[in-house]
């Protein structure tokens, strides 16, 4: 039987010893989407920081386990934690443009950025670029490239962000809001492309969203969270048309749905 490629089992995480998650237990297989939605500061960017490692100097993992690849994540020092990111967890936000570096071409940056993981020539991570963007079916690669970031709209800079979290190849990529700062019909497309890259590289993605239309779209599975802890977790279908809890209904009403067509 396939092992999960990431299980958290009674998490609890603190900022300054007050408890922002609590009791906070799922896994992700290998190739699995799971989706997490719920209210603001509920604490969904604070799982995605916790298991990454950025909490910050004020939070902390104060109880349970996280288990990558079979082994506890919370037993790693920093500097492992700081290899492990990039070429074992990507990660991709918000408004990814806003960490790019204005005055510097976006094939400088990805050159750099992969070079702190990698010993490659210049020419071999162009190619692995123009390889994704090819597979995230945008065909002006090259134009992207030899860019700045201001010469890129929100949409393009967001894709720019993603595929520069999956250019090592992550076996788990770490998505917060990837989709919330853009228009309808950019989300789609980004939607789409986060699919097709999890269907080519068999890569595990957690997303974390406020719009259920997205994980309706994307996920395997849904955990909803409530006030630091799991209200509801289970299949997309078992969540999105057979809620349990009061909370999840709620929610589902709330929001509106991505255009299914
Ligand atoms: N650096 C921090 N210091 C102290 N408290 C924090 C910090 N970051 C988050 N919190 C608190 O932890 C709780 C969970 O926040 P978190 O950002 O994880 O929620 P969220 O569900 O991702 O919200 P949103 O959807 O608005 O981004 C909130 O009460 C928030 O105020």
């Amino acid at each position: 039987m396939k092992q999960p490629l990431l299980k958290l089992e009674q998490v609890e995480i603190c900022y300054r010893r007050t408890p922002a998650v609590h009791g906070l237990t799922f896994e992700v297989m290998p190739g699995e989407i799971l989706g997490i939605v719920g209210e603001s500061g509920s604490g969904k960017s604070t799982v995605i920081k916790g298991i990454i490692g950025l909490l910050g100097n004020e939070g902390a993992v104060t109880e349970g386990k996280i288990y990558y690849k079979g082994k506890d994540l919370l037993h790693r020092t920093q500097e492992e934690l700081r290899k492990m990111r990039g070429p074992e967890m990507g990660m991709v936000f918000q408004n990814a443009g806003a960490s790019l570096c204005p005055i510097r071409k976006i094939e400088d940056q990805l050159y750099e950025a992969v070079i702190q993981h990698e010993h490659v020539s210049r020419g071999e991570v162009r190619c692995r670029a123009m390889d994704l963007f090819e597979k995230m079916k945008l065909s002006d690669g090259s134009r992207i490239l030899d860019s700045y970031p201001f010469e890129l709209s929100g949409g393009m800079n967001q894709r720019v962000g993603i595929m520069m979290a999956m250019i090592l190849k992550p076996a788990l990529l770490l998505a917060d809001e990837p989709t919330s700062a853009l228009d309808v019909t950019i989300q789609a497309q980004v939607v789409r492309e986060m699919i097709n890259l999890r269907d080519t590289f068999g890569t595990s993605i957690i997303i974390v969203t406020h719009n259920i239309g997205v994980v309706e779209r994307m996920a395997d599975n849904i955990a909803v969270m409530c006030q630091g802890q799991l209200a509801e977790y289970g299949t997309k279908h078992e969540v999105i048309h057979s809620p349990r809890e009061p909370y999840t209904r709620k929610l589902l009403g709330a929001v509106l749905r991505l255009n299914r067509g």
